[in-house]
């Protein structure tokens, strides 16, 4: 198993607002969590991705407090979470997997609960809870009993309850699960929002790869304790296309992939591909020929040049997006799920 910390987590970019530092967990004889390190920062959306028991959760509690680490430590906002238990507390907010909805509570009850819990009085309790009203857009049921809500507007409340006292940080364990399509968009739109807009780091867990493709910026991915890769999405690609060419070279190369459709027989476009400098691997893939290549635009636009003058008949040429998911299974290589 491959395990990486990628370029971009040490260095570039404003300082960290989350940093987990070599974090392990023991219970008994199980490394729950196993040396995990990775970094996030304000304004980035967070993948924290891996099936269950991977140890997601616990790396959260510990993240938010409600645990503490066998070896290792964490820092939010340059908080140690051994050190500085209360610090932490002021700048996080925690979303766990499944938490208490008090009966006879109404919406905006709940989230003045625990704005109080928070330590907020007066006008400035008022002003946190509306702000969280408004911000969910729970404003319109704010008097409805929570045990009345629907899962989306539970999870909104869920939400809204980490909110109140205004954190830099947020932790949200599988916020998602359950959620009909409509409810996990608008979640979706919600975290974005909090992230872009309001530049706060949000760390978001999920065993379900899709969930988290299209939201994050960033990745760690997690597999029995331990880190395999970690990075920005951008990152995480370019690792699995150098892993790609390096197999492809036998342990040298680094390129893009690239894809090119051709009318006519596809065996002919790879045999020739496979021949130019700059291509370490080429091979048919769907409704094209994928390839990597090692080049600038200039040798690209030349590749290009000299296929059409070799006689192919070229409909499309382009760069390969490949998907986060993608990418996860190829780095992973269905050591998970
Ligand atoms: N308090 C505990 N005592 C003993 N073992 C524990 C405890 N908490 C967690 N574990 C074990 O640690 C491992 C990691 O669990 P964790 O809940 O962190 O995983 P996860 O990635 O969050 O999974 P899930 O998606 O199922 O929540 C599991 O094997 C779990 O059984």
């Amino acid at each position: 198993m491959n395990t990486a910390v990628l370029g971009a987590n040490a260095a570039g970019g404003p300082p960290p607002s989350l940093e987990v530092r070599s974090l392990t967990r023991r219970f008994g004889k199980l490394k729950a969590v196993d040396e995990v390190s990775f970094l996030a920062r304000p304004g980035q959306v967070i993948g924290f991705i891996g099936p269950n028991g991977a140890g997601k959760t616990t790396t959260m509690r510990i993240l938010a407090t409600l645990d503490t680490p066998t070896e290792g430590d964490a820092f939010v906002c340059g908080h140690s979470v051994i050190d500085d238990a209360d610090a932490v507390r002021d700048k996080l907010g925690f979303m766990p997997d499944g938490f208490g909805k008090y009966p006879n509570m109404s919406v905006v009850e709940y989230l003045d609960f625990f704005a109080r819990a928070y330590g907020l009085t007066g006008a400035a309790r008022r002003d946190a809870v509306e702000r969280v009203l408004v911000f969910t857009e729970l404003r319109r049921i704010a008097h409805k009993s929570v045990t009345e809500l629907s899962k989306g507007m539970g999870q909104r409340l869920g939400l809204g309850r980490t909110l109140v006292h205004d954190p830099e940080v947020l932790i949200l364990d599988e916020p998602a699960a359950g959620l009909d399509p409509r409810a996990r968009v608008e979640l979706r739109e919600l975290i974005a929002l909090l992230a872009r807009d309001l530049n706060k780091t949000v760390l978001i867990s999920s065993h379900i790869l899709t969930e988290l493709g299209e939201i994050c910026d960033a990745a760690a991915i997690i597999e029995a304790g331990k880190i395999i890769v970690s990075g920005t999405v951008d990152e995480i690609r370019a690792a699995r296309r150098t892993r790609a060419a390096e197999k492809a070279a036998g342990g040298v190369g680094m390129g893009a992939a690239l894809a090119v459709r051709t009318l006519g027989d596809p065996t002919a476009a790879v045999r020739w591909l496979l021949e130019q400098p700059g291509v370490t691997d080429a091979s048919e893939a769907g409704w094209a020929v994928g390839f990597t290549f090692d080049g600038e635009d200039a040798e690209r636009a030349a590749l290009l040049r000299n296929m059409l003058a070799a006689g192919f008949e070229v409909t499309e040429f382009a760069a390969e997006t490949e998907s986060l998911e993608d990418a996860f299974m190829a780095l992973t290589e269905g050591i998970t799920q």
